[in-house]
């Protein structure tokens, strides 16, 4: 009897016990969560919500950063945060000043962050050189980049901007989110829903004589089909007659001045940067200048780091990090060999983009030299 009241006190005292070291577990586990919860990121769908959202990420202070000649040195292709861009202006990469006084932070893992709605847009033009420009650019240790065309603004409008806001790589407040998608520019809707996302948005232009385009384009196109008609079947409506085929995109696509006037309707051109196609090819590091002039950060990409590659007739980026994943030139769709094409068809090609190769540089106030 004795035996049994002292087994069920144990047995009592167990469960007493088991029941203490539960609620403690949860104790523990709840001031866990309570402490280390992640930064709440906004889950409202709809334009309005997400447009809020983008406002609020777009004060992209100081927090605690590496200024960027450490940056810089710490390897371009690293993703480091760099200092604002007012902190020095001159800088450029690497050039050897003052080391930082005290060991950097740590790199801006994948998991860091937040995930934005890009601050910037590479919106054009398919075949301009965009891939270069996106790749070039994610280098720099402020803006990160999401790698593939999401087609948001043009495909994928109705899944709604969380959709779109969740692809995106996660930046720190200093950093740049950015995407490029080719199609855009030419998206009648685009520019209104890319207002409507915010009005801040920062669009990049890469531009490229609309014939040479054109041809790229059909090159591309030829590579996947190769049983589409010809280059000149396609390009003319009634080629004695000269009349070009405006309905053929390879051919629409190159009306720049037609298309520009849709985003003129939202954006001003200060918040438009037309980057050079050509130049791209033979002053990357010009181009590349101007670019980072536009998005406000520092000239950290620069000569250094590029090469021109003579197999692949392309200026191509160094590795800058021992070991780093960024390929040095762009794949093999980027610059291929063209299709030949009969010279007087490019010369009436030429001389039917000429009227609107000069209302786009009157535009834009800059002279492409495409004639
Ligand atoms: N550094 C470097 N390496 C390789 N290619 C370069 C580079 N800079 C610009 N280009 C030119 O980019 C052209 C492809 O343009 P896009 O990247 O805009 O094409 S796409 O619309 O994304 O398909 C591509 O066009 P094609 O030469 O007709 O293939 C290149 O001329």
């Amino acid at each position: 009897m004795a035996l049994s009241r002292r087994r069920r006190r144990r047995c009592r005292a167990l469960v007493l016990g088991a029941l203490l070291s539960l609620a403690g577990t949860y104790l523990c586990y709840s001031l866990l969560l309570f402490c280390c919860a992640p930064e709440p990121e906004p889950l409202a769908s709809g334009e309005a919500a997400a447009a809020a959202a983008a406002r609020a990420a777009s004060p992209r202070t100081a927090a605690r950063c590496l200024p960027a000649a450490a940056a810089a040195r710490k390897k371009l292709l690293q993703k480091w945060r760099a200092c604002p861009a007012a902190a020095s202006s001159t800088a450029t990469a690497g050039n050897g000043s003052s080391s930082p006084p005290s060991p950097p932070p740590p790199p801006a893992s994948r998991s860091v962050g937040t995930k934005r709605l890009p601050h910037a847009l590479i919106v054009g033009v398919k075949k301009g050189g965009t891939r270069a420009v996106l790749e070039f650019i994610r280098g720099h240790p402020a803006v990160r980049a999401l790698g593939t065309e999401p087609h948001f603004f043009d495909r994928h409008y109705e899944r709604g901007l969380e959709w779109y806001r969740r692809l995106m790589p996660r930046t720190l407040e200093t950093q740049i989110t950015m995407e490029k998608t080719p199609s855009y520019f030419v998206t009648r809707e685009a520019p209104r829903r890319i207002f409507n996302m915010s009005r801040e948005t920062k669009l990049i232009v890469v531009v490229r004589n609309p014939v040479t385009r054109a041809i790229s384009d059909y090159t591309q196109t030829l590579s996947k089909k190769p049983d589409i008609p010809t280059f000149e079947g396609l390009s003319f409506r009634n080629r004695s007659l000269g009349l070009v085929d405006t309905s053929w995109s390879a051919i629409r696509i190159g009306l720049y001045a037609l298309h520009l006037e849709s985003w003129l309707q939202y954006f001003p051109l200060s918040q438009m940067h037309f980057v050079s196609g050509e130049r791209l090819i033979t002053d990357p590091a010009g181009e590349m200048g101007k670019i980072q002039d536009f998005l406000g950060i520092q000239r950290l990409i620069s000569e250094k780091h590029f090469y021109f590659n003579k197999t692949k007739g392309f200026p191509c980026l160094k590795k800058a990090t021992p070991g780093g994943t960024l390929p040095r030139c762009l794949g093999k769709s980027k610059g291929r060999t063209h299709v030949q094409i009969d010279p007087e068809v490019i010369e009436q090609l030429q001389d039917f983009y000429h009227p609107y190769n000069v209302k786009f540089y009157e535009t834009v106030g800059q002279d492409f030299r495409w004639e």
